[in-house]
Parts: C-alpha cells; structure tokens; sequence
C-alpha cells in the first residue's frame, strides 16, 4: 500500500493507493478519526453494488460501524437535484447527524454526487472516498463536489475535502474497457500539463497498461494522483493554479452538456476537448506540433479525438460562455504551449474558436 498526502493544513487527508486497500478500511477510518461509534452511510451505484457493497458493508459491521447505504442509477444522470434529494432523504431517514460520515464507492459520479451530500447535511459532515473506477484518481482528490444543471456541468457544488482516499487497485478489473479508456484521458491530461516525462513513459507502456498491468497501473495512479496533490495542495480553492487542472474541460464540458450527458462520458469529452486546446493553441501560434502528439497518445489508448455527433458551434460557444473559469462570459481556455506545460488563456478571439470547433467536427487540421 502506497501514501500520499493531500497537504491542506487541517484539512490534510491521505490518499492510501494499493491491492487489498478495502480490507484495512476500519483502520484507516480509526486513522482519520471516524471512530465506530459513528453510523457510516454508503452511497454507490446500481453497477458498483452488486460487486462490491456487500464487501464493503461486511468488513465495516464487523469492525462495529452501523452502516446504511443508498443506490442510484448508474452514469452521470445521477449528478442531479432530483437524486441528491433521494439521498438527503434516505440519509435522514436513517438518523444519520452531525457526526456520520458519507462513503463515496463508486466512481467520479458516486463521488461527486455523495460528496455533495455530505458537503451540504446539516450544513457539512465528514465524507471518504472510495474510487471504483481508473478516471476516480482525478475524481476523488480535491474536494470538488457538485451536481450538474441541465444548462451546465457541475454548476451546483461545493469544495468539501474528504477526510480519506481508499484506492484498492483490484476494484478497478472489473471495469469495462471503455471506463477504462475514459480513466485514461484523465492520467494523461495529468501528464500533459504538468510532466512531460509522464506523458513519454504512458506513449512507451500503452500495451502494457491497455493490459492492466499491476504494476504499471499503480505506477499510474501514483504518478498522476502525484500532479493532481501538487496542484491541489498549494491552489485548493482555484484562485490561479488548479485551473490547469481543467485542460481540455471548457470544451468538454460544453460536449457533453450537448450531447444530454448521454452519448460522451466524462473522458471522452475531456479527450476531444484536449485535442480542441492543443488545435486552438497552434492556431493561436502559441505551440507547434502538439496537436499531432495528443492525438496519437490519446489513440493509443482508446480514444476519440474527433467529435462523433454533429454539433453547432453556436451551441457549444453559448454553454462555454457559462463555464465556471469565466468571468463575465468571456471564454477562458487552458492552452498547451509544450508537452507538460500549458497557460490560462482569456482573450481568446470566438473566431479562433469557432475555427477549431468547424476543423473539429470536419476531423481535419486547421
Ligand atoms: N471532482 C472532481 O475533481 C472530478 C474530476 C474528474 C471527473 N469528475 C467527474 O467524474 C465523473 C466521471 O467519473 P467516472 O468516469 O468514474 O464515471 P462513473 O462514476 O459514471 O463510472 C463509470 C461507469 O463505470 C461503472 N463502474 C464504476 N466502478 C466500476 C467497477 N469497479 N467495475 C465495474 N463497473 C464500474 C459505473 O457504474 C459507471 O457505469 C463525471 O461526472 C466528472 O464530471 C470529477
Ligand atoms: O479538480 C479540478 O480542479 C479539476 O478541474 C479536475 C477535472 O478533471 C474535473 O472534471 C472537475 O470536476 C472539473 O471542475 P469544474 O470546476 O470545471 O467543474
Ligand atoms: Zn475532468
């Protein structure tokens, strides 16, 4: 089992990576103070709870937690009011108070969703973070929580540290391929802003890790959570730095808001939209051939970097528009200007833009 620690004074918390991690649970609940006087409440979803809750609420109970659970509908659907209020419910219903804690077991949506539970119960209770899925590296780290509005992706949340990240790697084979392509895109937009090296070392072990190779898997999920912790750990609010962290989202997010939050999942989006930054950044003349460099790494992974389903680029400009990082409905973009190194870019021309979304959709060069 691997440490690393989230340094946010006492908010710190740490995230426990490795095979077996669901087994020391009780543990590391004791560790980060959550006692077994206090009642636990698992949020997961209709796929991870026929796998796993079983398990979970087993090696709790035995330890003497009181625990409960809620399950939703599985996929980002259930990043919503309606199904935050079903949880509200069933945790009060439970006689869950101030003292209880809220486990996320799932992936970026359990997460965020439970997350957002707990950052709002009775004004904010303790919550740990139990990833299923190879995309949750990104997902359970930070403390963003929220829920999506149909005009937009994560508009109603919260920042709400959880107390503790518990990674078992051996939850994450039964993950179909596609959740783990779209894990993918994450790890390697990791990369692309902030190490180069990482970025060469995924290009060289792509078959091994396509294979889910232990051992290059958790050599992974320690180097990009590693980026992810850096960031987090000095901007945890995103006053500046963190939004380097949303590379490839202002378009992303606008994909998958149009497509219904259906047809594009989250590492999807995120893929086609760092090919979008990487295109806009070459025609801004502020990098060169980094375009052809992100397509190929996100290939071979699994990738899409063309946008499969039309869409109109006066859409997708009207909910970029909304995007959290703008001020004033300017657009704001995280730019690459080389491997592992990107800029903050505000002023950018809706010409620039419109050309990329047009070549984007085309899937051909500028
Ligand atoms: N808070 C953040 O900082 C942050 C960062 C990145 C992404 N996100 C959010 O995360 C969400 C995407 O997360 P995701 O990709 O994990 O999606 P997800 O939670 O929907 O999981 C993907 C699918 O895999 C299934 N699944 C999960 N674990 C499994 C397992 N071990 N075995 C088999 N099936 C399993 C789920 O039921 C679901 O169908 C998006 O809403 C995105 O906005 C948040
Ligand atoms: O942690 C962050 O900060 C990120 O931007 C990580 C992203 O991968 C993630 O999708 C996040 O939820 C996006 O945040 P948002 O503020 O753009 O909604
Ligand atoms: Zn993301």
């Amino acid at each position: 089992m691997k440490r690393l620690t989230v340094e946010l004074g006492e908010r710190s918390y740490p995230i426990w990576i490795g095979a077996g991690v669901l087994g020391q649970l009780p543990r590391l609940l004791e560790e980060a103070g959550i006692n077994n006087q206090r009642k636990l409440f698992i949020v997961t979803d209709e796929h991870v709870a026929p796998l796993y809750l079983d398990k979970t609420t087993t090696v709790l109970r035995d330890a003497g937690y009181m625990v409960y659970h809620s399950i939703v509908e599985a996929g980002e659907k259930a990043k919503s009011l309606s199904i935050y209020e079903r949880v509200m419910t069933e945790a009060l219903e439970a006689g869950l108070d101030r003292q209880s804690a809220f486990l996320a077991l799932g992936g970026g949506v359990v997460g965020d969703l439970a997350g957002f539970v707990a950052a709002t119960y009775m004004r904010g209770v303790a919550f740990i973070q139990i990833p299923t899925t190879l995309l949750a590296h990104d997902s359970s780290v930070g403390g963003k929580v929220a829920v999506n509005h149909p005009l937009g992706k994560n508009i109603i949340g919260a920042f709400h540290q959880p107390r503790l990240v518990a990674y078992d790697t051996e939850l994450l084979k039964t993950l179909p391929s596609r959740e783990v392509a779209a894990g993918f895109a994450e790890v390697i937009k990791h990369g692309l802003i902030w190490d180069e090296a990482f970025v060469e070392w995924l290009e060289q072990n792509a078959d091994g890790l396509q294979r889910f190779d232990d051992n290059l898997l958790q050599e992974t999920l320690l180097r990009a959570c590693s980026v992810k912790v850096a960031v987090v750990s000095e901007d945890e609010k995103e006053r500046g730095l963190r939004a380097i962290l949303n590379l490839g989202h202002t378009f992303g997010h606008a994909f998958e808001a149009l497509c219904g939050y259906e047809k594009l999942n989250h590492g999807e989006a995120v893929a086609i939209g760092m090919v979008a930054a990487a295109m806009l950044a070459e025609h801004l003349g502020m990098a060169s051939s980094i375009s052809n460099r992100t397509r190929r790494i996100l290939k071979q992974y699994s990738l899409p970097v063309v946008l499969p389903y039309a869409m109109e680029a006066d859409a997708i400009i009207e909910v970029m528009r909304r995007d959290k990082k703008g001020e004033g409905g300017k657009l704001v973009f995280v730019l690459p200007t080389a491997i592992g190194k990107v800029e903050i870019r505000k002023d950018v021309a809706e010409e620039a833009v419109r050309d990329v979304l047009c070549a984007l959709q085309e899937g051909g060069k500028l």
